[in-house]
């Protein structure tokens, strides 16, 4: 089966679907293109990572303990890149030539430089992640993540870190791209919940910079 059958969408694209453009979220900075990449390009892209990318168990370290979380995982990145992430140390594997080249187009389209990326693989609907801030201290104070998506489309959810009321979802589509900067990790959580129905597989990369110094 083509990756085209898999992902069935059928919206027209306006031309100007590959621009970010803000979204409304009190405080922060957030942006979204729907199709960052073209429909086609996405296609081939989905496929590429799926087979490049070495996807093993995401592990959480909670309260000591190693648990599986529901997701693959691989974490890619400059060998100085190490990343603490739910209390684990992540030494980088290196690029791949996909996850390379979006690294690229990142600095070239859009001015954003990264030196490390979580790819993360939803098998299907009942594949998620759950409630958390991206606000390690290797990332700095207002850390510029870039998120890429690929595949079923899901609702991404963020949420008021004070009083953990709902503030904005959005469904981030076959090839589009979220960029959340400012004080978004400071002032919100966000999650990717369970999706009933949903059988087809989701690749998502969040893009960080990471300064080795400060972990
Ligand atoms: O899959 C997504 O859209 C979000 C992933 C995420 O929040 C993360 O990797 O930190
Ligand atoms: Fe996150």
């Amino acid at each position: 089966m083509a990756a085209s059958d898999l992902f069935d969408d059928d919206r027209a694209s306006s031309p100007d679907a590959s621009r970010l453009r803000p979204l409304d979220l009190a405080g922060a900075d957030l942006r979204y293109a729907e199709r960052a990449w073209p429909r086609a390009e996405a296609d081939a892209l989905y496929v590429a990572l799926r087979d490049e990318i070495p996807w093993a168990p995401h592990v959480l370290n909670i309260f000591g303990r190693e648990v599986a979380a529901p997701r693959l995982s691989c974490w890619i990145g400059d060998a100085d890149a190490v990343y603490v992430y739910s209390g684990a140390r992540f030494t980088p594997l290196a690029w791949t030539p996909t996850v390379a080249r979006l690294r690229d187009m990142l600095r070239e389209r859009h001015g954003l430089v990264f030196n490390s990326v979580l790819a993360n693989l939803y098998r299907d609907g009942r594949d998620t992640v759950g409630w958390h801030s991206d606000d390690e201290s290797e990332l700095g104070a207002e850390p510029v993540i870039a998120s890429a998506s690929f595949g079923a489309p899901r609702t991404f959810r963020l949420r008021s870190r004070r009083t953990r009321e709902a503030a904005l979802s959005v469904e981030l589509a076959h090839g589009s791209l979220l960029v959340m900067a400012g004080a978004t990790q400071r002032l919100y959580q966000h999650a990717l919940p369970r999706r009933a129905g949903v059988a087809a597989p989701r690749i998502n990369l969040t893009f960080r910079r990471i300064d080795a110094r400060a972990g």
